[in-house]
């Protein structure tokens, strides 16, 4: 028998339940992996928005990856809110000092409605100089993906530009996402030099909540069980697109999804 896999997930909480560490550990139970946490910030959410957030300490950040490091080990790990220019130092440094390397799935959170409140907007250069260069990888929404890069999606050769660039500064793989866009939601996939498209009918009724969250923490569950990029994006999309599907109000803003136990344990 097959000993059940431990990930991590870098962010922050999400009060509301729809997104952050919630939706990671959802998602980390939901694919049958045991999903452990640094926590980087805390935030008072719900449906609507966010309405506050605090930062941890940066030493009780590092603090968290010892505890769970000593102890375990991680083959995958996904960051996703890291509040400021402090803590993504701290997370870079202690990620690139696992003794094993784990599979590493950044999810640049910036572009919320309260972006400050999720990443400081001065944290973004460090993410790129730091972070960005170790990772596996790196899932920008299209607006985060023009922060990033300084470059407007106006036209489909603006995503090959973006994803470029994103991998000069180091990034291995760039999975652009198309939640933001019209038409079917086809998020694409850039890797040395092949280019890949994952796509699903767009959910058109209500915004969405914890989209981003819980495909990236599907891409890093899968990655420590499969060891394969494509079929990891692959198996996500599925999944995250199945969540869409069955996604339910609980609130008065955005609805939430639906994080079910899959049966095809890969
Ligand atoms: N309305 C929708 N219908 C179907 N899939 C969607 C929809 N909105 C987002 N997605 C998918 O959800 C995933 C997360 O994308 P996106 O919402 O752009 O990320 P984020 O939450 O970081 O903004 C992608 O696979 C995207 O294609
Ligand atoms: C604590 C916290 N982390 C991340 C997000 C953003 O969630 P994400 O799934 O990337 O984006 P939406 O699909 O909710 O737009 C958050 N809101 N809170």
């Amino acid at each position: 028998m097959s000993k059940t896999k431990v990930v991590m997930s870098i962010a922050g909480s999400d009060s509301g339940g729809g997104a952050g560490i919630q939706a990671d550990l959802k998602t980390f139970q939901s694919l049958g992996v045991f999903g452990t946490t640094v926590i980087t910030g805390v935030t008072a959410q719900n449906t609507v928005g966010v309405q506050n957030a605090v930062h941890i300490e940066p030493s009780l950040v590092a603090a968290q990856f010892e505890s769970v490091a000593k102890d375990m080990e991680i083959s995958a790990v996904k960051t996703g809110m890291l509040s400021n220019a402090q803590i993504v130092e701290t997370v870079s440094d202690n990620i690139a000092s696992f003794p094993t390397k784990p599979w590493i799935v950044i999810d640049p959170v910036l572009a919320a409605t309260s972006v400050d409140l999720l990443l400081e907007r001065q944290a973004v250069s460090i993410l790129l100089e730091k972070l960005i260069p170790i990772s596996d990888i790196i899932t920008p929404n299209i607006p985060e993906a023009e922060i990033l890069t300084d470059i407007k999606i106006e036209h489909s050769k603006d995503l090959q530009k973006v994803a470029y660039k994103l991998m000069e500064t180091g990034a291995k793989s760039v999975l652009i996402k198309g939640g933001h866009s019209s038409g079917k939601a086809t998020d694409h996939f850039f890797w040395k030099d092949e280019y890949h498209t994952f796509s699903a009918e767009r959910v058109g009724i209500g915004s969405l909540h914890g989209t981003g969250c819980t495909l990236g923490s599907a891409i890093c569950a899968y990655l420590s069980k499969t060891n394969d990029l494509l079929t990891s994006i692959r198996f996500a999309k599925k999944y995250v697109t199945q969540a869409i599907n069955n996604s339910f109000i609980i609130g008065e803003g955005s609805k939430v999804l639906l994080q079910s136990l899959q049966s095809n344990n890969c």
